[in-house]
């Protein structure tokens, strides 16, 4: 006997609901983001580099503020301080303004961890250098009224560089690396018997000095964490949890640069789910995407913790392979088949076009021929009729 067809298409639409209800509550389980889909490694990588960027930007401005700022107070030294100390203090703030302006010129497009580093710290050692000698010209004086005021304004120093702490997104141990510095000279100050403030001020000013550093240490602590929070939802797709299409070619990218500098393969795989058009347009756009999820999913457990899936768009991802050739991807790619992609909603087996090249493959000279010689490969194996993989070491016929 047939179904009569308004039972089917009810029957139809309560599994849509169930199966579209199922994937919310996985995604909701999940953050968004099954775990491991994206190595921790990779989300690193890519949080590093923009975290980078950003500490270097921000040195480069605070930087080329304290460059103009630093001489303007050349005016006021020379008003108050008899002309023995307000020439030198003078000639000081010139060289502290001409070493901001290097830094303010310095890793102009530079996303390395470690020149942000160097610039943070150089960003805290100069004024540092110019609070040690400011202090050691002022202590030695008699001053009184306005030119003491100014004096003791100088002992604050350190107090305006450790709450700058809080413009820059750290960890606590590298907040504590660029503050123990100059807490230190503070301190230094005081055993040396050079305190402007009086010795009953300088334990005192010491102490809120780590204070103000751990308060901004925590402002910059999270700054961190809301960064990692942003760069992990703007680099993921909300629907497979895998990189999205712009965070994976700046992967690619960089394994490309890194493979090349140490002669390692890398190996990119474009991937096509086949007819998947045919399963939305049969089941509905709901089913279609816990058939990508799910899809996703299966590369994602067969996947070394080093590998990358990266959804390109639509039905169709990329997997970076760091370390293998296209016959150590072949192999993966096989056993990849065997194991399966998950199945259709019909029951069938879900299968995909594979292409490949790695950095050893002929005619791949940079990023852009090597992602487009693996796309060239998967339409190759997409004509051959789909479900297969195309190197382009096989055999010509
Ligand atoms: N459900 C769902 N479908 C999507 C999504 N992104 C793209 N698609 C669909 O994927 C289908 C891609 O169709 P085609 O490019 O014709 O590819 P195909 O049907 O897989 O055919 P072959 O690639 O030749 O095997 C289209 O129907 C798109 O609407 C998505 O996020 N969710």
């Amino acid at each position: 006997m047939k179904p009569c067809p308004s039972t089917t298409r009810q029957l139809i639409r309560l599994r849509d609901r169930v199966l579209a209800r199922s994937r919310q509550i996985m995604l909701e389980l999940s953050g968004g983001d099954p775990e491991g889909i994206l190595s921790p490694r990779h989300h690193g990588l890519i949080l590093r580099r923009q975290r980078a960027r950003l500490l270097i930007s921000r040195v480069r401005i605070v930087a080329f503020v304290f460059a103009i700022l630093t001489p303007l107070w050349i005016a006021v030294d020379l008003a108050v301080f008899p002309p023995e100390i307000a020439l030198p203090l003078g000639i000081a703030r010139l060289l502290t303004s001409t070493a901001f302006f290097s830094l303010a010129l310095m890793y102009a497009d530079s996303d390395r961890v470690w020149h942000a580093w160097v610039a943070l710290g150089l960003m805290f050692l100069i004024p540092t250098l110019f609070f040690l000698y400011s202090h050691s010209l002022l202590a030695g004086t008699d001053m009184e009224g306005v030119s003491a005021a100014m004096a003791a304004g100088y002992a604050y120093l350190p107090f305006v560089m450790l709450s700058g702490l809080a413009v820059f997104p750290l960890t606590a141990l590298e907040a504590a690396v660029f503050a123990l510095p100059v807490v230190a000279a503070q301190a230094l100050t005081g055993l040396l018997g050079q305190d402007l403030m009086g010795w009953s001020n300088q334990l005192g000013a010491t102490w809120l000095l780590v204070l103000i550093a751990v308060v901004a240490a925590l402002a910059g602590m999270s700054q961190l964490h809301f960064m990692a929070e942003l760069v992990r939802r703007s680099s993921h797709d909300a629907l497979t949890g895998c990189l999205n299409r712009a965070s994976g070619e700046e992967l690619v990218r960089l394994h490309f640069s890194m493979a090349r500098r140490t002669g390692e393969p890398v190996t990119v795989v474009f991937m096509d789910l086949d007819r998947f058009k045919s399963i939305n347009d049969r089941f509905g756009h709901d089913i279609g995407d816990v058939v990508l999820y799910q899809a996703a999913n299966a590369i994602r457990e067969q996947l070394r913790d080093t590998d990358t899936l990266i959804r390109w768009g639509g039905e169709e991802f990329v997997l970076l392979l760091p370390g293998a050739t296209r016959s150590d991807a072949c192999r993966a790619l096989a056993r990849l088949q065997s194991n399966g992609l998950g199945l259709r909603p019909d029951g069938r087996p879900l299968t995909a076009s594979f292409g490949l090249a790695d950095t050893l493959t002929p005619g791949v000279s940079d990023v852009d021929s090597l992602v487009e010689t693996a796309d060239r490969h998967m339409y190759a194996a997409k004509r051959a009729g789909g479900d297969r993989i195309v190197a382009g070491l096989e055999p010509t016929p």
